[in-house]
This record gives structure tokens, sequence and C-alpha cells, in this order.
């Protein structure tokens, strides 16, 4: 099949997601020269314009090319860019295309991912919450709510507990964060899994501190505890720290990931496969991760589509630990954005096996809601915080 267009649609609504980005999706459609049609997810931040128009480039690269070589087309991009190791944009862009290709050939040959990708290792994806604390402040605000997402019977959930800290943390900021943690430990039980979420802001110090205050309290991992280019600052929380770290969400290419897991800062990886390189980059860094004993837990924070993919490379690794899951915090319309949900049960997903990347996107909801891209207005709580949480509680 032939690649015969590729049009991005930026989807948003008034309903407020978790955070300023859930309440946005770029989605990707492409359409063959007979008809088909597969659909790709890209990453919105504060770059929502520039992704945008960043596909639109990208897409000259792949126009009337075949949908059979997607490896191959990867590759045409990589050598036409020379840039894309660096370039989020063009990263996402090409991710998303990717993404909608791999969704495309499991539909003509009416198979899902999971089987051209050698076949489910697993019935169900275990999941962790995330998205869940929007508004918390307290302590009692983080424990009521950790308390219903357990009672929703998730096993694992995961919160940002510092607050407006921002590179360093003070001794009152060290008490207040660890107050959360307590709270959230003793709402959920010693058999719920805890991940702290540091979104890559502290400097090695603190988060050295933090990690002193936090391990009684037994977090499965701590997430980009650093900056994400501080190799030295994740070096030297190595060498003070015996918790488990995680991250991997801003890589871009099989490289990076390469530098990462063969320095030994990493021990949860979690790659997005809406930045990393689709499904093309992606099978390799899980299979690369895997030599080194790295376990995965991809990214997954955005919207839908890229929810399907990632549930579909999930089932079939063997080193999956976790999925991270916002899907019952989407903003309603996410969920309807596709015919066949996937609801998380017990704590897990059951692995769709209708074909490509297991759903069927509802049309209607893109046309409700496709938006002119602008830039965003950015607001003193980053849009990557969870809503309402940018705040000290003393
Ligand atoms: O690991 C993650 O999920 C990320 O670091 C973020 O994507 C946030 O948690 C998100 O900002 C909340 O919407
Ligand atoms: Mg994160």
């Amino acid at each position: 099949m032939k690649i015969q267009e590729i049009t991005p649609y930026v989807l948003t609504s008034k309903e407020k997601g978790s955070a300023t980005w859930a309440s946005m999706m770029v989605l990707v459609k492409v359409v063959t020269s007979n008809g088909m049609i597969g659909y790709g997810e890209a990453v919105p931040t504060l770059r929502v314009n520039t992704v945008f128009s960043a596909i639109q480039q990208v897409s000259k690269g792949f126009l009337g090319k075949d949908t059979d070589n997607i490896e191959r087309n990867y590759h045409e991009w990589y050598k036409q860019d020379f840039y894309l190791s660096r370039s989020f944009e063009s990263a996402t862009a090409v991710s998303a295309i990717d993404i909608a290709l791999w969704d495309l050939v499991g539909k003509e040959v009416g198979a899902p991912l999971h089987k051209l990708l050698g076949g489910k290792f697993r019935e169900y994806v275990p999941v962790y919450a995330n998205g869940w604390y929007k508004d918390c402040v307290t302590p009692e605000d983080f424990a009521r709510e950790a308390k219903n997402v357990t009672r929703m019977g998730y096993k694992a959930l995961k919160f940002d507990p510092f607050g407006p800290y921002y590179d360093w943390i003070d001794e009152r900021g060290l008490v207040e964060s660890e107050e959360r943690v307590k709270a959230v430990r003793e709402a959920v039980g010693d058999e719920v899994e805890i991940l702290i979420e540091h979104h890559g802001r502290f400097n090695a110090n603190s988060a050295i501190e933090i990690a002193k205050r936090l391990s009684k309290y037994r977090p499965l991992f701590m997430e980009e505890p650093v900056h994400h280019e501080d190799i030295e600052g994740y070096r030297k929380y190595r060498a003070h720290t015996s918790i488990k770290v995680a991250m991997g969400e801003r890589l871009v290419s099989l490289k990076e990931t390469l530098f990462y897991l063969r320095e030994g800062l990493v021990d949860v990886l979690q790659p997005d496969l809406t930045n990393i390189g689709g499904v093309t980059v992606g099978r390799k860094v899980v299979s690369m991760a895997e030599a080194f004993d790295v376990e995965v837990a991809f990214h997954n924070a955005f919207g839908s589509i890229q929810n399907s993919v990632e549930i579909q490379l999930a089932s079939v690794i063997p080193n999956l630990l976790l999925l991270e899951n916002f899907y019952d915090w989407f903003p309603s319309w996410k969920r309807d954005l596709v015919n066949n949900g996937t609801p998380v049960e017990s704590g897990r997903v059951k692995v769709p096996n209708k074909p490509g990347i297991g759903v069927e996107v509802n049309e209607k909801i893109i046309e409700e809601l496709k938006a002119n891209p602008v830039p965003l207005e950015v607001p003193e709580e980053p849009v990557w915080v969870v809503g309402g949480t940018w705040k000290n509680f003393k």
C-alpha cells in the first residue's frame, strides 16, 4: 500500500485533564492509496504548534512510500533529517507516523500488533495509576485519593509529592513531601506499590536527601530524580542511594538509550513510543534493556492511541514491569475517541485482539474536537504538573 495522505490533528475540549498537556492530543491520520486508515499519536507539551508543523514537514518524507517498508521508511527519515537525534519535534512526528504505519500493516493483514511482534507474553498488562491526585495538597488529600485508587483495583500508583520545589529542596519541603508519602503508604497498605515521580527537577544533593527521607516507605522506584541531562547528577545519585531509578520518557533514540543503560544509570526504563521512534525503535529499545537486565515501565501520559499501541508492545515483552495508565483520569473524550475501550480491571488491562493497534477510532470525536494549533499560555504551574499540586500545604 502506498502512503497517500498524512494529516495531523490537534484535539482539545473545555473538559480539563489531570494536567494542562493531558487536556490535549496530537493525532496523526495516515491514509493509503487503497483507502485504508491508520492512526498514530505525537506528544503535545508546550510544543503543540511546532509538533503540528513538524508532522507536516516529516510527512513530506513519507508520502508515496510503501507501508510494507516500515523499517526502511524510518531509516530514510533518519538519513534526511540530520538533527533527528537532537529534535524532540522531529522525533515525535516520525514516531506518530511510524505508529500509524504499524496500525495500517496490522489492519491490512488482519492481525493485532502483538501477533506481528512475536506473540503475547501475557493476556493482561499490569498498570499503575497516574493523574489521580489532581488538586491534592495536604497529606489527607493524597491519602483520600490514594485510597480511592486502590478501591478501583489498582495495585500500584505514582505521584509527585514535592509541590512547588524545583532544583533544590529545604527542610520544610522534605518534611512536607515525607508527610504526603507517609500518608499514602498508610492509606494503601503494604501491598500496593508506590512510585515516586520527581519530574527530573532536582540537583543531586537535594535528590539524595529526598531518597534518605523516603526510602523507608519502600517506593518501587524513584523516577527522574535529577534533571534529564544531568549525567553527573545521576552518577552521584547512584553512588549515594540504593533505591531503584526509573527514567526514559524524554529519550528520543536507540543509541541515546544505550548510553544510560551502559552507564548503569537506570533500573527501570520508561520509553515512550510517541517520541522514541514509534514501534520501530521502541521494540529495539526494550530488547536492549532486556539484555541489560533492565525492566520496562512505558511512559504513557498523553492519549488513547499512545495507550493502545503501548498495551500492544507491553503484551509481548518478557521484561515488562508495569505500564503507566491515565485512562481513568483522561478527559472523557479521550476514552470516547476509541470505540473499543481498554478499561483497567484489578490493576490490569486485557490485551485487545483487534487488528493493528487493537482499537478503532471514532472519527466523529475528531470532527467535533479538532482545533487550530495555537501557542499555549505559560502559567505559573508548569504544564507537566498534575493540576493544582504546585503548592505548599503549610
Ligand atoms: O511520568 C510521567 O507521566 C510524566 O513525567 C508526566 O507526563 C506527568 O506525570 C504528567 O505531567 C502528568 O500529566
Ligand atoms: Mg515522569
